[in-house]
């Protein structure tokens, strides 16, 4: 069903994983082109956390193939995926609570060139700059989730992954984050973004996955999102 593109950023290839003896992904398939956001929708427990945590080498075993860049990451650990330029928020975020916003993104160690500078980052997020010297725990939980994603742009990797960084979040939050991930998009990023809130996904993404059950069973475009709200109300139980 999901055609193959050779040109593609990222291609993940009947990907498994379990965790422990729970064997959770079944062959999922992914393309993403550079320069795309994607998004994975899906129910609760359909796999959309744990087919990033299984791209970035975060569970206990994987089968299957991730090809990034033209280079195969199935076996590779995970900071060796890192250091290929792929970055990964998960959705606690991991903001450090005893350091400021300054502190925060200074953290994540700088993998390869290409990255934002701070200076380009405070331009590019003028709130954040604002909160330059508060500390990780006097920030918003919106503010916490435009540091998470921040930080990762300092570092140069290219393709970050986003774990449901709407959650939480008041409509209004949510419509700065939507205009943040529209700007990394626009400087030239690749996002692979966990939702389940389609309408936030529908304001940010060029298209959409569907994953049921460990596996990708749909792909929507974005343009297409309206004429099949039926069947994505039928996948998301919405
Ligand atoms: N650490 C873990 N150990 C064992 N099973 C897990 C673990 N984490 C998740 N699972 C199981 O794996 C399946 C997929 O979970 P996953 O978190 O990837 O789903 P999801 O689509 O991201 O949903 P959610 O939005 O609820 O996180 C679920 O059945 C879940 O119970």
């Amino acid at each position: 069903m999901i055609r193959a593109e050779t040109d593609a950023l990222l291609a993940v290839r009947g990907l498994e994983a379990w965790y422990g003896e729970s064997h959770v992904l079944h062959g999922v398939d992914i393309d993403i082109k550079p320069g795309e956001v994607v998004t994975l929708l899906g129910r609760n427990g359909a796999g959309k956390t744990t087919t990033l945590r299984a791209i970035m080498g975060l569970v206990g075993k994987r089968a299957g193939s991730i090809r990034y860049n033209g280079a195969e990451l199935i076996s590779a650990r995970s900071d060796i995926i890192a250091r290929k330029g792929i970055g990964y928020c998960p959705e606690e975020r991991g903001i450090f609570a005893s350091l400021d916003v300054t502190e925060n993104l200074m953290l994540p160690p700088v993998v390869m060139p290409g990255g934002l500078s701070l200076d380009e980052i405070y331009t590019l997020f003028p709130n954040l700059k604002e909160r330059a010297r508060s500390q990780g725990t006097k920030l918003s939980g919106g503010e916490q989730q435009m540091l998470a994603i921040a930080r990762i742009l300092r570092t140069g990797a290219k393709l970050l992954l986003l774990d449901e960084p709407s959650e939480g979040l008041a409509p209004v939050i949510v419509q700065q984050i939507g205009r943040m991930i529209r700007e990394i998009k626009q400087r030239g990023f690749t996002v692979l973004l966990v939702e389940q809130n389609f309408r936030f996904a529908q304001t940010v993404a060029d298209r959409h996955y569907v994953m049921e059950h460990g596996r990708v069973v749909d792909m929507v475009k974005n343009e297409e999102l309206l004429t099949s709200l039926d069947r994505l109300h039928e996948y998301l139980g919405v």
